[in-house]
Parts: C-alpha cells; sequence; structure tokens
C-alpha cells in the first residue's frame, strides 16, 4: 500500500524519489490557501500544496487496494475451534466524504467460524483497507462485514464501530466529546439473540 510518499506501481516518481504531485493537483491546494485568506507563496506554505496532495494520497491509500485480498490465505487446522473469534477495539482512521475532516475511532470485528479461520492481523487489514478512502460510518461498517461474509463464509460477522466525526467536533454544531456508534450483524448474530447478546458482551457492550 502506498504511504503517500513511497511511490506505488503506477505512481510517477518525482526528482525527490517521492510520489510527483501533477501541477493541477498543487494548483488547487495553492488555490484553496489562499481563498481560506494566505498567501501561499509566502515561505512556509511554498511546498505546503505538494505536502498536502501526498498526504491526501496517503489518507485514502485505500483506493489502490482491494482488500477482499487480505482474506485469500486461511487456517483449517485449528483444533476442531468453533467459538467466536473477535478483535476488538481496533483504532483506525478515515476522512467524512462530506467535509473530507477526519473520523478517528475504534472497530470491533468478529466472526463465527465455518470450517477455517484466517490470521487476525487481516481483519484491521480490512478495515483499513476501507477506512482509507472518503467514507461514511454506516458504509464502513457495511463494507467491512459484507468483505468478511463473503470472504470467509463464516456462519456469523458482527462489525461495531464507534467514532468521532472532526466535522461535528472542529466545524459545524462543532459539539465535542459525541461519539457515533453503527453496527452490521450477519449470520447468527443476525437471525440468534443468544449468540448476538454473547458477542455484544465480549465487544464490551450490552446486548
Ligand atoms: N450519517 C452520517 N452522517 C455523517 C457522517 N459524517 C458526517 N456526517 C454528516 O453529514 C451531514 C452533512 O450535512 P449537510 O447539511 O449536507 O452539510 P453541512 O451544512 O456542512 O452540515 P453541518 O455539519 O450540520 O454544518 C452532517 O450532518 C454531518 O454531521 C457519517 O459518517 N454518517
Ligand atoms: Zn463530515
Amino acid at each position: 500500500m502506498s504511504d503517500g510518499g513511497t511511490p506505488a506501481d503506477g505512481d510517477l516518481v518525482a526528482e525527490d524519489g517521492k510520489v510527483a504531485v501533477p501541477p493541477h493537483v498543487a494548483a488547487a491546494i495553492r488555490t484553496l490557501i489562499e481563498w481560506a485568506g494566505d498567501d501561499p507563496t509566502r515561505e512556509g506554505l511554498v511546498d505546503t500544496p505538494r505536502r498536502v496532495a501526498r498526504a491526501w494520497k496517503e489518507y485514502c491509500a485505500g483506493y489502490a487496494e482491494d482488500p477482499t485480498v487480505h482474506l485469500g490465505r486461511v487456517f483449517e487446522e485449528v483444533g476442531g475451534y468453533d467459538e467466536i473469534v473477535l478483535l476488538k477495539d481496533i483504532p483506525f482512521q478515515s476522512h467524512c466524504e462530506h467535509h473530507m475532516a477526519p473520523i478517528i475511532g475504534k472497530a470491533h470485528i468478529a466472526y463465527l467460524p465455518r470450517d477455517h479461520v484466517v490470521g487476525i492481523s487481516k481483519l484491521a487489514r480490512v478495515l483499513h483497507g476501507y477506512a482509507r478512502r472518503l467514507q461514511v460510518q454506516e458504509r464502513l461498517t457495511a463494507e467491512v462485514a459484507d468483505c468478511i461474509w463473503t470472504g470467509l463464509k463464516p456462519l456469523g460477522v458482527a462489525v461495531v464501530i464507534e467514532a468521532s466525526h472532526a466535522c461535528m467536533t472542529a466545524r459545524g454544531v462543532r459539539t465535542p466529546g459525541v461519539a457515533m456508534t453503527t453496527s452490521r450483524m450477519m449470520g447468527v448474530f443476525r437471525d440468534d439473540d443468544r449468540s448476538r447478546k454473547e458477542v455484544l458482551s465480549l465487544m464490551g457492550l450490552s446486548g
């Protein structure tokens, strides 16, 4: 995955070895700086359009990947394990598609395996693959859950995301300290109350 400064396949490379920023992209950021009220030609801001462009490549690195590939390698020898697998409190950052402002939060991702499991880091990789795009929290939640559902074909998937939106805290209604919670329950976690309560309790949430 591109980190914004390091070129990935298909990126043009600049003289400094980092991702080349096309002139029209830098010009757009200069226009924004001017519109915000500052002088884009002053010394401290001269390199800012390039930095901002590369930063956005990094924030949006998820567009350059298909998160489903992370679920390609599975393990079947797990001693007959047939209970819930949960990765809890995964920190992530995304950006809202309305204001391109940060969404900062944590996700809990659980599944009930059918006959195989996946390396646990892959659940976080799937999350970041979708988070590093312009998002609404509802779609991010659904995309992560759907990806695990189709990729692993488990008996159940539960994804809960709790996040704070800078477009609500730093601007607009300016209400700090609020968090949005979204969830997507599939399979047994949707159909069976006991399973749903169990997974929510493992997540530290009341069912
Ligand atoms: N449902 C949902 N809303 C979001 C998310 N991120 C930002 N928003 C909201 O998107 C809405 C956009 O509303 P608009 O009225 O079009 O934009 P706005 O005038 O900037 O709205 P304010 O933020 O209220 O100033 C706002 O209410 C945001 O709080 C998200 O992930 N999910
Ligand atoms: Zn927003």
